[in-house]
Protein backbone atom coordinates (compact mmCIF):
# COMPACT_ATOMS: atom_id res chain seq x y z
CA UNK A 1 0.00 0.00 0.00
CA UNK A 2 1.35 3.79 -0.27
CA UNK A 3 0.03 6.40 1.00
CA UNK A 4 -1.80 9.24 -0.62
CA UNK A 5 -1.68 11.59 2.39
CA UNK A 6 0.35 11.46 5.83
CA UNK A 7 -0.17 13.96 8.22
CA UNK A 8 2.07 13.94 11.52
CA UNK A 9 2.01 15.88 14.96
CA UNK A 10 -0.74 17.70 13.59
CA UNK A 11 -2.32 21.06 15.83
CA UNK A 12 -4.71 23.34 14.71
CA UNK A 13 -5.51 26.12 16.40
CA UNK A 14 -8.67 29.31 16.21
CA UNK A 15 -7.15 31.93 18.22
CA UNK A 16 -7.77 30.13 21.82
CA UNK A 17 -9.50 27.01 20.42
CA UNK A 18 -7.24 23.85 19.46
CA UNK A 19 -9.15 22.46 17.16
CA UNK A 20 -6.87 19.54 16.63
CA UNK A 21 -3.86 17.92 18.87
CA UNK A 22 -1.16 16.09 17.47
CA UNK A 23 -3.11 14.34 14.41
CA UNK A 24 -1.60 11.27 12.70
CA UNK A 25 -3.46 9.95 10.20
CA UNK A 26 -1.82 7.92 6.97
CA UNK A 27 -4.24 7.30 4.41
CA UNK A 28 -3.28 4.37 1.96
CA UNK A 29 -4.57 4.47 -2.03
CA UNK A 30 -8.15 2.83 -1.60
CA UNK A 31 -9.02 2.92 1.83
CA UNK A 32 -12.79 4.15 2.60
CA UNK A 33 -12.14 6.32 5.78
CA UNK A 34 -15.24 7.89 8.15
CA UNK A 35 -14.38 10.65 10.52
CA UNK A 36 -16.86 9.90 13.70
CA UNK A 37 -17.16 12.13 17.26
CA UNK A 38 -19.51 14.29 18.71
CA UNK A 39 -20.27 18.24 17.17
CA UNK A 40 -17.16 20.48 17.98
CA UNK A 41 -15.07 16.80 17.71
CA UNK A 42 -13.09 18.65 14.66
CA UNK A 43 -14.13 16.57 11.57
CA UNK A 44 -14.67 19.44 9.75
CA UNK A 45 -11.30 20.86 10.74
CA UNK A 46 -9.32 17.54 9.74
CA UNK A 47 -10.98 17.05 6.40
CA UNK A 48 -10.40 21.03 5.53
CA UNK A 49 -6.62 20.39 7.00
CA UNK A 50 -6.11 17.16 4.15
CA UNK A 51 -7.52 19.21 1.48
CA UNK A 52 -4.77 21.71 2.35
CA UNK A 53 -7.30 24.45 3.32
CA UNK A 54 -6.25 24.90 6.54
CA UNK A 55 -2.90 25.85 8.04
CA UNK A 56 -1.04 24.00 10.67
CA UNK A 57 0.52 25.32 13.69
CA UNK A 58 2.53 22.69 14.33
CA UNK A 59 3.42 19.25 12.37
CA UNK A 60 3.47 18.12 8.96
CA UNK A 61 1.30 17.53 5.78
CA UNK A 62 2.58 15.43 3.11
CA UNK A 63 0.28 14.95 -0.25
CA UNK A 64 0.95 12.49 -3.58
CA UNK A 65 1.32 15.55 -5.94
CA UNK A 66 0.36 13.26 -8.69
CA UNK A 67 -3.20 12.40 -6.71
CA UNK A 68 -6.20 14.62 -7.87
CA UNK A 69 -7.90 15.81 -4.86
CA UNK A 70 -11.37 16.84 -4.93
CA UNK A 71 -13.79 17.77 -1.25
CA UNK A 72 -17.47 17.92 -1.31
CA UNK A 73 -18.60 20.33 1.43
CA UNK A 74 -21.58 20.24 4.06
CA UNK A 75 -23.40 22.62 1.95
CA UNK A 76 -21.74 22.53 -1.30
CA UNK A 77 -21.08 26.11 -3.20
CA UNK A 78 -23.34 26.03 -5.85
CA UNK A 79 -23.04 29.53 -8.08
CA UNK A 80 -26.73 31.33 -9.46
CA UNK A 81 -26.41 29.53 -13.03
CA UNK A 82 -27.71 26.32 -14.72
CA UNK A 83 -26.83 22.64 -13.00
CA UNK A 84 -24.93 22.33 -16.07
CA UNK A 85 -23.11 25.41 -15.92
CA UNK A 86 -22.12 24.58 -12.59
CA UNK A 87 -20.01 21.48 -13.17
CA UNK A 88 -19.19 22.38 -16.56
CA UNK A 89 -17.39 25.80 -14.83
CA UNK A 90 -15.30 23.63 -12.05
CA UNK A 91 -13.84 21.55 -15.47
CA UNK A 92 -13.39 24.82 -17.66
CA UNK A 93 -11.34 26.06 -14.83
CA UNK A 94 -9.17 23.13 -14.92
CA UNK A 95 -8.55 23.82 -18.90
CA UNK A 96 -11.39 21.86 -20.77
CA UNK A 97 -12.46 23.94 -23.50
CA UNK A 98 -16.07 25.22 -22.49
CA UNK A 99 -17.99 23.11 -25.09
CA UNK A 100 -16.28 19.76 -24.15
CA UNK A 101 -16.91 20.79 -20.60
CA UNK A 102 -20.48 21.10 -21.16
CA UNK A 103 -20.99 18.05 -22.70
CA UNK A 104 -18.91 16.24 -19.97
CA UNK A 105 -21.37 18.12 -17.12
CA UNK A 106 -24.28 17.50 -18.99
CA UNK A 107 -23.03 13.25 -18.70
CA UNK A 108 -22.20 13.71 -14.82
CA UNK A 109 -25.21 15.18 -14.37
CA UNK A 110 -27.31 12.39 -15.89
CA UNK A 111 -25.24 9.86 -14.21
CA UNK A 112 -26.27 10.76 -10.41
CA UNK A 113 -29.64 11.33 -12.06
CA UNK A 114 -29.91 14.89 -12.38
CA UNK A 115 -30.66 14.81 -15.96
CA UNK A 116 -33.89 16.84 -15.99
CA UNK A 117 -32.90 19.41 -13.92
CA UNK A 118 -29.62 20.24 -15.59
CA UNK A 119 -30.72 23.97 -17.43
CA UNK A 120 -32.41 24.79 -14.21
CA UNK A 121 -30.89 27.15 -12.07
CA UNK A 122 -28.85 24.87 -9.37
CA UNK A 123 -29.81 27.57 -6.68
CA UNK A 124 -33.55 26.65 -7.05
CA UNK A 125 -33.13 22.69 -6.61
CA UNK A 126 -33.52 20.81 -3.51
CA UNK A 127 -30.92 19.89 -0.62
CA UNK A 128 -30.40 16.49 -2.07
CA UNK A 129 -30.53 17.53 -5.77
CA UNK A 130 -27.46 20.26 -4.75
CA UNK A 131 -25.52 17.35 -3.00
CA UNK A 132 -25.73 15.37 -5.92
CA UNK A 133 -25.25 17.94 -8.56
CA UNK A 134 -21.57 18.54 -5.75
CA UNK A 135 -20.84 14.83 -6.49
CA UNK A 136 -21.69 15.04 -10.24
CA UNK A 137 -19.09 18.25 -10.45
CA UNK A 138 -16.05 16.00 -8.05
CA UNK A 139 -16.78 13.27 -10.55
CA UNK A 140 -15.80 15.25 -13.39
CA UNK A 141 -12.55 16.09 -12.04
CA UNK A 142 -11.85 12.00 -11.79
CA UNK A 143 -10.37 12.29 -7.81
CA UNK A 144 -7.64 10.30 -6.54
CA UNK A 145 -8.89 11.24 -3.19
CA UNK A 146 -12.50 12.49 -2.45
CA UNK A 147 -12.95 14.02 0.44
CA UNK A 148 -17.03 14.74 2.15
CA UNK A 149 -18.23 16.69 5.09
CA UNK A 150 -21.51 14.78 6.04
CA UNK A 151 -22.64 14.43 2.50
CA UNK A 152 -25.88 12.89 3.38
CA UNK A 153 -26.65 15.57 6.51
CA UNK A 154 -30.20 16.67 6.48
CA UNK A 155 -31.56 14.70 3.33
CA UNK A 156 -34.55 12.56 3.48
CA UNK A 157 -33.65 8.86 3.66
CA UNK A 158 -34.22 8.45 -0.05
CA UNK A 159 -31.30 11.01 -1.40
CA UNK A 160 -28.98 10.06 1.89
CA UNK A 161 -29.34 6.53 -0.11
CA UNK A 162 -28.97 7.98 -3.79
CA UNK A 163 -25.82 9.57 -2.38
CA UNK A 164 -24.74 6.86 -0.32
CA UNK A 165 -24.81 5.08 -3.88
CA UNK A 166 -22.94 7.52 -5.42
CA UNK A 167 -20.09 7.37 -2.73
CA UNK A 168 -20.04 2.99 -3.44
CA UNK A 169 -19.66 4.30 -6.96
CA UNK A 170 -16.37 6.24 -6.58
CA UNK A 171 -15.05 3.97 -4.19
CA UNK A 172 -15.98 1.11 -6.87
CA UNK A 173 -13.81 3.18 -9.57
CA UNK A 174 -10.46 3.13 -6.91
CA UNK A 175 -11.22 6.81 -5.76
CA UNK A 176 -9.79 7.01 -1.65
CA UNK A 177 -12.69 8.40 0.43
CA UNK A 178 -12.69 10.02 3.49
CA UNK A 179 -15.71 11.12 5.24
CA UNK A 180 -16.79 12.87 8.27
CA UNK A 181 -20.19 11.18 9.13
CA UNK A 182 -22.85 11.30 12.48
CA UNK A 183 -24.55 8.13 10.75
CA UNK A 184 -23.48 4.97 11.70
CA UNK A 185 -25.31 2.83 9.72
CA UNK A 186 -23.83 4.71 7.08
CA UNK A 187 -20.63 4.17 8.49
CA UNK A 188 -21.18 0.49 8.59
CA UNK A 189 -22.46 0.97 5.29
CA UNK A 190 -19.66 2.56 3.22
CA UNK A 191 -15.99 2.66 5.47
CA UNK A 192 -13.84 0.31 5.71
CA UNK A 193 -11.87 2.10 8.45
CA UNK A 194 -13.13 4.48 11.57
CA UNK A 195 -11.35 7.58 12.97
CA UNK A 196 -12.74 8.55 15.72
CA UNK A 197 -12.74 12.08 17.35
CA UNK A 198 -12.67 13.73 20.84
CA UNK A 199 -11.92 17.33 21.28
CA UNK A 200 -9.23 17.73 18.11
CA UNK A 201 -7.66 14.00 19.36
CA UNK A 202 -7.64 10.80 17.44
CA UNK A 203 -8.74 8.30 20.64
CA UNK A 204 -9.31 5.62 18.32
CA UNK A 205 -8.62 4.22 14.29
CA UNK A 206 -9.44 0.81 13.59
CA UNK A 207 -10.67 -1.20 10.21
CA UNK A 208 -14.17 -1.14 10.58
CA UNK A 209 -15.28 -4.92 11.64
CA UNK A 210 -12.60 -4.05 14.85
CA UNK A 211 -14.44 -0.83 15.55
CA UNK A 212 -17.70 -1.93 15.65
CA UNK A 213 -16.76 -5.35 17.55
CA UNK A 214 -18.60 -4.88 20.66
CA UNK A 215 -15.32 -6.68 22.67
CA UNK A 216 -12.67 -4.98 20.81
CA UNK A 217 -13.50 -1.12 21.18
CA UNK A 218 -13.90 -1.13 24.93
CA UNK A 219 -10.03 -1.92 24.94
CA UNK A 220 -9.32 0.32 21.68
CA UNK A 221 -10.98 3.12 23.15
CA UNK A 222 -13.27 3.71 26.38
CA UNK A 223 -14.09 7.18 25.12
CA UNK A 224 -15.03 5.55 21.75
CA UNK A 225 -17.55 2.83 23.35
CA UNK A 226 -19.25 5.21 25.18
CA UNK A 227 -19.82 7.84 22.18
CA UNK A 228 -21.16 4.48 20.03
CA UNK A 229 -23.28 3.13 22.56
CA UNK A 230 -24.35 6.91 22.95
CA UNK A 231 -25.59 6.77 19.25
CA UNK A 232 -26.91 3.75 19.17
CA UNK A 233 -28.99 3.78 22.38
N1 LIG B 1 -13.01 29.02 11.55
C1 LIG B 1 -13.05 28.75 12.85
N2 LIG B 1 -12.82 29.72 13.78
C2 LIG B 1 -12.85 29.43 15.10
N3 LIG B 1 -13.10 28.23 15.62
C3 LIG B 1 -13.35 27.24 14.76
C4 LIG B 1 -13.34 27.43 13.34
N4 LIG B 1 -13.62 26.25 12.74
C5 LIG B 1 -13.80 25.36 13.75
N5 LIG B 1 -13.63 25.94 14.95
C6 LIG B 1 -13.69 25.25 16.26
O1 LIG B 1 -12.88 24.10 16.19
C7 LIG B 1 -13.48 23.01 16.87
C8 LIG B 1 -13.69 21.86 15.89
O2 LIG B 1 -14.72 22.22 14.96
P1 LIG B 1 -15.12 21.32 13.71
O3 LIG B 1 -16.06 22.10 12.89
O4 LIG B 1 -13.89 20.79 13.09
O5 LIG B 1 -15.90 20.10 14.43
P2 LIG B 1 -16.83 18.97 13.79
O6 LIG B 1 -16.44 17.70 14.46
O7 LIG B 1 -16.75 19.02 12.32
O8 LIG B 1 -18.29 19.41 14.27
P3 LIG B 1 -19.75 19.17 13.60
O9 LIG B 1 -20.04 17.71 13.82
O10 LIG B 1 -20.63 20.05 14.43
O11 LIG B 1 -19.67 19.57 12.16
C9 LIG B 1 -14.77 23.55 17.47
O12 LIG B 1 -14.50 23.95 18.80
C10 LIG B 1 -15.09 24.75 16.59
O13 LIG B 1 -15.84 25.70 17.31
Amino acid sequence: MSAVIRLQSADVRFGPVQALHAVDLRIDVGERIALIGANGSGKSTLLRVLHGLVPLARGSLLRDGAARQAMVFQRPFVMRTSAANNVALALWLRGTRWRAAREQALGALARVGLAEVALRNARALSGGQQQRLALARAWCLQPDVLLLDEPTASLDPHAKREVEALMAQFADAGTTLVFASHNLGQVKRLASRVVYLEQGRVLADAPVAEFFDRVRLPELSREADLFVKGETA
